[in-house]
């Protein structure tokens, strides 16, 4: 036999430039010439966010005679997809562009890769690592799936605007690299339980990039540029993690089920990665690691630890972990097959979660 044969075939998809720096969005013209992207656009934003960005980056493509339209997403969900990508058809759009919070810019994410156009992504948070990844988070209602989508042909991320956005998003944005920590354990532990194909290196950079994180959390502070660096910085390396092993797994675990079941049981939600970062205080407890140097390094971050921060419910964060297993069945966690409500208040009452 061939062994050479045997050698697994792997597509990587990452961004062609990652511009970061204070004032870039000014340059978001000059990106699209660099990729020699040329006629009609879709701006896809947030009703927020295009008063903060949208607009901006409207008016500068238009003052270089680019024809450029915008779509206000509500939410990424499959429904608003296919709207863009109705409006995206109907204005002969070439190219799109994410400009906003991660939900703006997963729906262009999926609106290009199913258009089969590039799309660039302009978060104006740093609130969650989907910036660069070559997947889209999307709700069909009654759950979020991970789809695989095209990565961004670039990304524009201008440190002066995420820095004036409200600190809350920034802490949210470290919660989401923190939880990388037990993403990576439960993806170790499919390997090992049900040979679930792993990547090293992929493992390696999630790790490392959450590790970075946390050493810099004692400078991570509000109203600081620098600190939107660093924070955009590691989101860019996480992603760039998600990309390699063609899948979320090195950023997205258990943890990131719980979140998930949070957003479906609880009347009322708190950031992703703010969820997220709950999550990793429990799973972490889970896999035996330690959880308390995570709870403390979230409270040097501002980050919420508890039911109450969240604003949600006990109740929901106890309903959350007894369906979470359920959100990816394919995807093999430490929870399993699933938590019994003993356990489950078991694991959330010593975390200091709930009361
Ligand atoms: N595709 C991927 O690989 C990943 C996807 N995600 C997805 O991303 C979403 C989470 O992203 P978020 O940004 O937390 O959610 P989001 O898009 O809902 O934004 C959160 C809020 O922040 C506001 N906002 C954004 N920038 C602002 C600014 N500069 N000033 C004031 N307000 C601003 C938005 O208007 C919104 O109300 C989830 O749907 C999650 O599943 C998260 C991580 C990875
Ligand atoms: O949020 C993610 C990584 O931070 C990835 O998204 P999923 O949980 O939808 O796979
Ligand atoms: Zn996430």
């Amino acid at each position: 036999m061939n062994k050479e044969k045997d050698i697994k075939r792997k597509w990587m998809q990452l961004p062609r430039n990652v511009v970061v720096g204070h004032g870039v969005i000014n340059e978001v013209a000059d990106v699209c010439d660099d990729l020699k992207l040329s006629g009609p656009a879709t701006i896809v934003t947030g009703k927020t966010t295009n008063k903060i960005a949208g607009e901006i980056v409207h008016d500068l493509l238009e003052q270089c005679g680019r024809d450029t339209d915008i779509m206000i997403s509500k939410s990424a969900t499959m429904e608003q997809v296919e709207a863009v990508i109705e409006q995206a058809v109907q204005n002969r759009s070439n190219y799109l562009l994410g400009v906003g919070g991660g939900k703006s810019i997963d729906v262009a994410k999926l609106a290009a890769t199913k258009l089969g156009i590039p799309y660039l992504s302009i978060p104006t948070a740093a609130s969650h690592d989907g910036i660069v990844s070559s997947r889209a988070s999307i709700s069909n209602g009654e759950k979020t799936t991970s789809v695989q989508a095209n990565s961004p042909m670039a990304v524009v991320a201008d440190t002066e605007i995420i820095a004036r956005a409200p600190y809350r998003l920034l802490a949210a944005g470290c919660g989401d690299i923190i939880s990388n920590y037990t993403a990576v354990l439960d993806w170790e532990l499919a390997h090992r339980l049900r040979n679930v194909s792993f990547s090293e290196y992929a493992a390696a950079l999630s790790r490392m990039t959450a590790k970075i994180l946390i050493d810099s959390a004692e400078s991570i502070k509000p109203d600081l540029e620098s600190s939107a660096r660093i924070v955009v910085k590691a989101l860019v390396s996480s992603g760039v993690a998600m990309s390699t092993a063609g899948s979320s797994r090195p950023a997205s675990g258990s943890e990131h089920m719980f979140s998930h079941a949070l957003d479906m049981v609880s009347p009322v939600c708190a950031h992703h990665g703010e969820q997220c970062a709950v999550g990793t205080i429990m799973m972490m407890y889970l896999h035996g690691g330690d959880w308390r140097n995570i709870r403390e390094v979230l409270k040097t971050l501002r980050v919420p630890v508890s039911a109450e921060e969240l604003g949600i419910e006990d109740k929901y964060i106890l309903e959350a972990l007894l369906v979470a297993h359920t959100i990816r069945p394919q995807r093999y966690t430490i929870l399993g097959s699933g938590l019994t409500p003993s356990a489950a208040e078991k694991v959330a009452k010593i975390t200091k979660v709930i009361k």
